[in-house]
């Protein structure tokens, strides 16, 4: 696969938009589908070469086209071979036809079909242009497969999947493997797809890669290509000034230890210097319990004027254990022009006002790097959260578009967006990843990286593949404290 198309994402409306424009350019579209075809009956081939029988479940379009490639591919192979299908097969046209013709096997009904040991299912039944849910006697014999627990080969995406957003209409297949063409789709990174596609193989169909950069939105997924021209590269002769000043703030003596953890990571992920802000009442706990951190006394607003003066202090994280209310709110909208993490409660306190908070955004030319799991996110966006035609990727994008920060959409798969339209889909954290106050240490990598002058975007983007790393190296008994130990080198 050509470089460059390496972590990019295409939805399937450019998708097909690049086919169009393949075909106009010349290209044979049915070569296409050969290479597709044969790129599928190959890995099944590869991947499971004791299988008794290949059963190839073909559907109605191009999809179904790839599949009676693969079909003929396999018998030609010497292997034993049955197709089905889902609709009449002497109504396919176009590309699809031809591959039918080319196939000697005669398809019987998919209903007809009983799933028996030995068997390896190849889906061909929907890819790209699954446009609604599928119908029952579908669903039904999907959840036979899935039950039976035969290896299923996906082709493109495992039927019943929606590319664009991830989601399954009403049922669809849990594959072993998917071959999918050219470039990833959103429908594999995002879940629940994701957990459905299996092991993911993008092969190279023979479509020019500049059709595709043309077409290509700014959608990646998330890997160190898309910041590491910005990660700060230790410059032995720099001193800790230049790596930057992070200023944590404390919640009250009740609840000190996620700042702490914020603050304590922020020095692991490379800040120079972390400062903890603490209200009177919680000196003595943070006190002690921090050693390299320098600890402040932050009362309120006025106090925290008097330390902004303070050019050297250059990013700030608000919010992990701070407590809900008008202080969040007040000094919130004192950080806005300073590059500012708003986790937690510094959002929560914005489920009313917030559009003061997305004002002050705009006018602050900060970074402002807002870091919401679904309930957060909820509270701070209603209107973008109930509608149910986004995908993740595109609630991320409209967040940001309205509060002119970027988002970082937690959960298994999250998505990280800015206002101009850029997203990447993060795909490196493990499920353990999900322990108390490991959002407290993902909102300190990024303040961290915001200290060293990395843009927002970028900072968030790199804090939130250093986390999933953390975790992979931290193992499946990973807690907060374990995470801030394992955070691995930026550059
Ligand atoms: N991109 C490329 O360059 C290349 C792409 N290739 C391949 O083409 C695939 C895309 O092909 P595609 O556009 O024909 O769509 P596909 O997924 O076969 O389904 C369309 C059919 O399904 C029907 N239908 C839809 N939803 C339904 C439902 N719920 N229940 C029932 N029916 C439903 C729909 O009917 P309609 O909505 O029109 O009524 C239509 O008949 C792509 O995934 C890849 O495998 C390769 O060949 C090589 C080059
Ligand atoms: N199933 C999962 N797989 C991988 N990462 C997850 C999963 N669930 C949650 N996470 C990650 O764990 C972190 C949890 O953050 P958050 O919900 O704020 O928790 P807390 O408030 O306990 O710190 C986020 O970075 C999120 O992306
Ligand atoms: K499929």
């Amino acid at each position: 696969m050509p470089d460059k198309l390496q972590d990019i994402l295409v939805t399937p409306a450019e998708m097909a938009a690049i086919d169009r424009d393949a075909a106009s350019s010349g290209i044979d579209s049915f070569s296409l589908m050969r290479s597709a075809g044969t790129s599928v009956s190959a890995a099944a081939l590869r991947l499971f070469p004791a299988a008794l029988r290949f059963v190839v479940l073909c559907g109605p379009g191009n999809n179904g086209g790839d599949g009676y490639v693969a079909a003929a591919a396999l018998v030609e192979s010497g292997a034993e071979v049955a197709v089905f299908s889902f609709g009449d097969p002497a109504m396919l046209k176009g590309d699809a036809a031809r591959a039918r013709d080319a196939c000697a096997l005669t398809p019987e009904s998919v209903e007809a079909y009983r799933p028996r040991t030995g068997d390896v299912v190849i889906d061909a039944l929907f890819g790209a242009g699954l446009a609604r849910d599928l119908p029952e006697p579908l669903q039904a014999v999907i959840e036979r497969v899935n039950e039976s627990g035969i290896p299923v080969v996906a082709v493109d995406l495992p039927s019943g999947l929606d590319g664009r957003t991830g989601e399954v209409r009403g049922a669809s297949f849990v594959a072993a493997h998917t071959v999918t063409f050219m470039a990833a789709k959103p429908g594999h990174v995002l879940m629940p797809g994701r957990s459905r596609c299996g092991t993911l193989e993008v092969a190279d169909i023979g479509i020019p890669a500049r059709l595709i950069s043309a077409r290509a939105g700014h959608l990646r997924v998330n890997t160190p290509a898309s910041w590491k021209d910005h990660a700060a590269a230790l410059d032995p002769a720099t001193h800790k000034y230049r790596r930057g000043h992070l200023g944590v703030l404390s919640g009250g003596q009740a609840a000190t230890g996620a700042a702490r953890l914020s603050a304590a990571v922020g020095l692991r992920a490379g800040a120079g210097l972390v400062t903890l802000a603490s209200p009177p009442d919680a000196l003595a706990v943070n006190a002690a319990h921090l050693t390299a951190v320098m600890l402040k006394e932050v009362r309120n607003a006025s106090d925290l004027a008097a330390w902004l003066k303070d050019k050297r202090l250059n990013a700030f994280v608000l919010g992990p254990g701070f407590g809900i209310g008008k202080k969040a709110r007040d000094f919130a909208l004192m950080l806005c022009d300073r590059a500012l993490v708003l986790d937690a409660d510094g959002m929560t306190s914005f489920s009313e006002g917030r559009a003061e908070l997305f004002e002050r955004i705009a006018q602050g030319g900060g970074d402002v790097v807002m870091t919401p799991h679904e309930g957060e996110f909820v509270r701070l966006f209603p209107e973008v959260a109930a509608d149910a035609r986004l995908s993740k990727i595109e609630k991320a994008a409209a967040a940001a578009k309205l509060s002119h920060a970027v988002i970082v959409l937690k959960g298994p798969d999250t998505v990280i967006a800015d206002p101009s339209g850029r997203a990447v889909v993060n795909a490196n954290a493990p499920p353990w990843l999900a322990t108390a106050g490991s959002g407290d240490v993902l909102a300190g990598i990024v303040g961290a990286h915001l200290a060293q002058g990395m843009p927002a975007f970028e900072a968030a983007a790199a804090a939130v593949w250093r986390h999933g790393e953390a975790g992979t190296r931290a193992g499946r008994t990973a807690t907060a404290e374990t995470l801030v130990d394992h955070i691995p080198p930026l550059a």
